[in-house]
Parts: C-alpha cells; sequence; structure tokens
C-alpha cells in the first residue's frame, strides 16, 4: 500500500488555454471509497470546450478546475467499509456520482439526479491527477484483458450503449449514425454488440469517413458533398434507416435525421448543438410515427461495457490517435482541437 500523506500532481486548468500542473493533497478515501492511482484518462470534446471557453452553457469554470472524466487506474487504499475491492485492483471510474435518494435516484433514473457530482463539471474537480478517491459503487474492476486505456474509454462507450437502449437498436437493425466522432464511432460499437447489421455513418471529414469505414461502417456518406436521403435511399432499399442516432451535434444533422429515418422508425439525439432551439417538422413526425428520443449521460453501462471489453465484441482503443503525459497535457488539448484528431489520452504516470 501507498502512503497517503504524500501530495500529488494535478493538472488544473487556471484560465482559458492554461494548465498549471499543482502539487495538490492526495485525497484520503471515506469509508465507502477506494483510492484510485489514475492512469489513463482520455481526452473528451467537452474539456477541450473547456479549455478553450471556460464555459458549456451554464456551467462556469469560476474557480481553478481539474478537468478529465474518462478514466482509470488501480486502487491503491480503500475506506474503512469497502468490502469486494483490494489494493491491486485495476479499475474504471463512472464519473457521475448521483445523490441516491431523490425521486429521480429512486426511480433509477440515477442520470437525472439534479444533484448529481459530475467528475470535471463546475465545480466538481476531474481524473487529470495522479490520485482520485471514489465510491466503490461508482468503481468498477478491469479483468486482465482490458488496459486502462481501453477501461478509460467505458465513458464514451457507455454514451453510446444509452443511446442505443435509448433508441431500442436490435437485431438486424439498419442504423443511420450522424457523426463520426468518438460518441458515433463508439456508438457503432453499441449498435453492433446490439445487433445491427448495417450501419451508415455521416461525417463531413472525409478522413473521419475513411476511418469509420476501416472500424466496421458498412457506408460512411460526406453530407457535404453528397445528399444524405439520396444516399440512405439507395442504401436501405428507399425505406430509410430502423434508428437514427443523432452523435455530430450539427444543426443541419440534427434537421437531417428526419430523412434519414423509416417511417415508424426512432430517432435518438446524442450531440449537443449550440443552437439549443432548431425547427423539426412536427406533421412530419406525426404522419410517420417517429419516436424522437434524447440521450443524456448513461446509466446502468459500465458494468456493459466492460463485458463487451473483455468478451472482445467492442474495440474502444483504436479510436485512440495519441497518447501524451500529465506535463504535456497543453500540446494534447491543443493537439485535440484539430478537426481530424478523434481521441487524444493522458497517461498520467507516462
Ligand atoms: N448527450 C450526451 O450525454 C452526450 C455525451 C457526450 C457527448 N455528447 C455530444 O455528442 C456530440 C459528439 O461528441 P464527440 O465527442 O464525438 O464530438 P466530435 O466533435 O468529436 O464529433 C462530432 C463529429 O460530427 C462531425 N460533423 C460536423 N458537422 C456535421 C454534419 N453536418 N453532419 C455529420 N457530421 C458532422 C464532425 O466533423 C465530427 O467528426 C457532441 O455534440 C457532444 O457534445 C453528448
Ligand atoms: C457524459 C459526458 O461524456 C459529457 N461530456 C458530459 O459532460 O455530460
Amino acid at each position: 500500500m501507498e502512503k497517503s500523506d504524500q501530495p500529488m500532481r494535478a493538472a488544473v486548468l487556471t484560465d482559458p488555454e492554461e494548465f498549471e500542473i499543482e502539487e495538490r493533497e492526495r485525497p484520503e478515501p471515506d469509508a465507502d471509497e477506494v483510492l484510485v492511482k489514475i492512469r489513463n484518462v482520455g481526452i473528451c470534446g467537452s474539456d477541450v470546450h473547456y479549455y478553450e471557453h471556460g464555459r458549456i452553457g451554464d456551467f462556469v469554470v469560476e474557480n481553478p478546475l481539474v478537468l478529465g472524466h474518462e478514466s482509470a487506474g488501480e486502487i491503491v487504499e480503500t475506506g474503512a467499509n469497502v468490502n469486494g475491492f483490494e489494493a491491486g485492483d485495476r479499475v474504471t471510474l463512472e464519473p457521475g456520482v448521483p445523490c441516491r435518494r431523490c425521486s429521480h435516484c429512486k426511480r433509477g433514473d440515477y442520470h437525472l439526479c439534479p444533484d448529481v457530482t459530475f467528475m470535471a463539471t463546475p465545480p466538481h474537480d476531474g481524473a487529470f491527477s495522479e490520485y482520485v478517491a471514489w465510491p466503490t459503487d461508482y468503481t468498477y474492476k478491469l479483468p486482465e484483458n482490458i488496459s486502462t486505456r481501453a477501461g478509460a474509454l467505458c465513458e464514451p462507450l457507455s454514451v453510446g450503449i444509452h443511446a442505443c437502449r435509448r433508441g431500442n437498436v436490435g437485431t438486424g437493425d439498419t442504423v443511420l449514425i450522424t457523426g463520426a466522432g468518438p460518441i458515433g464511432l463508439l456508438a457503432m460499437e453499441a449498435a453492433r454488440a446490439a445487433g445491427a447489421t448495417d450501419v451508415i455513418i455521416t461525417d463531413i471529414v472525409q478522413s473521419k469517413l475513411e476511418f469509420a469505414k476501416e472500424r466496421g461502417a458498412d457506408h460512411a456518406v460526406n453530407v457535404a458533398e453528397t445528399d444524405l436521403e439520396t444516399a440512405i435511399n439507395e442504401y436501405t432499399d428507399e425505406s430509410g434507416a430502423d434508428v437514427v442516432i443523432e452523435a455530430s451535434g450539427a444543426e443541419p444533422s440534427v434537421k437531417s435525421t428526419l430523412d434519414g429515418v423509416r417511417r415508424g422508425g426512432n430517432i435518438v439525439f446524442v450531440g449537443l448543438a449550440s443552437e439549443s432551439e432548431i425547427p423539426l417538422d412536427v406533421v412530419d413526425i406525426i404522419n410517420n410515427e417517429l419516436d424522437v428520443y434524447g440521450s443524456f449521460r448513461y446509466k446502468n453501462t459500465y458494468s456493459t461495457a466492460v463485458k463487451l471489453l473483455a468478451d472482445g465484441v467492442v474495440d474502444v482503443e483504436g479510436i485512440i490517435d495519441f497518447e501524451r503525459g500529465l506535463d504535456s497535457i497543453d500540446e494534447a488539448f491543443e493537439r485535440s482541437m484539430k478537426p481530424d484528431v478523434i481521441k487524444g489520452m493522458i497517461s498520467v504516470d507516462r
């Protein structure tokens, strides 16, 4: 067991586009918590957004903040009441911890808890640091065959799994995924795991579409050059996709979901558009009896993500473009802003 009276290093966002590596007190695990030595943390688009703009909507970085919510590492200490976990266990951390008492939590919709503490969402610190103390009920063991790099990406995979569950993706389905970023690509993995036999993916960056095809998309449509409806009609014998998962957050893409879905099909909105009000043809939704779902974060997906990874049903590590140590976090964030980059990974003890 490591000594817990030593300080730790953390990358702290002190100003827009400025990290400082600070020495901080190492957290003490509470009775129901484990202390985790963080190994890997993925860089998410929301981290990059806070880095660039200092805010996402109503969430404003008012005080220095540790970013990072896609994390995995190794337990080094356990709280007094902890059972079932021990030092040396490699784990992934679900970043949202709810109150466990409100009506949403009690209904099982803990991801909708208004008092959730979500890593790297102001004012709560995230995981770009050497240690994090975390409650065991939001901590998941990684079997031997899952790396902590992959374990960290249980987070965006969870977003994909939840979106597929919301859209009821099933065996033999044709799924249209708009946006081939990390969320779109991992939604594709989740859709395949749920039984989708045909996946059509769109983007406006050709290299991302080529990458999506290498990763198994049946068709990749560059919607900057090709009309989506025409392409979908061609690939689905005029019927449309059973499920559309909007994972770009781009306004034209949000609108085009109605062109891609079949009559009676499902649309799942995952991507967060910069404009929250986007006109959609309600008569079209009624006449075609479409089911339209919002998909917010996830619930009860981490165990599934770990099982899918352990069984080799999904791949997440393949989306990592580059890996950097904590000291190179500025460079990693600058690089993550380039449009052809999919996923940067911080390896804390690199
Ligand atoms: N609902 C949730 O819980 C949740 C969770 C995580 C992320 N998100 C959101 O999901 C979206 C995707 O996340 P990401 O990390 O993959 O982002 P990303 O920016 O890496 O990927 C978005 C992709 O969409 C592409 N794109 C842009 N315009 C397009 C268009 N008109 N048609 C098709 N593709 C287009 C971009 O080129 C990019 O490849 C973001 O809006 C993010 O904020 C939502
Ligand atoms: C769910 C998570 O990946 C997302 N970026 C959020 O902050 O809500």
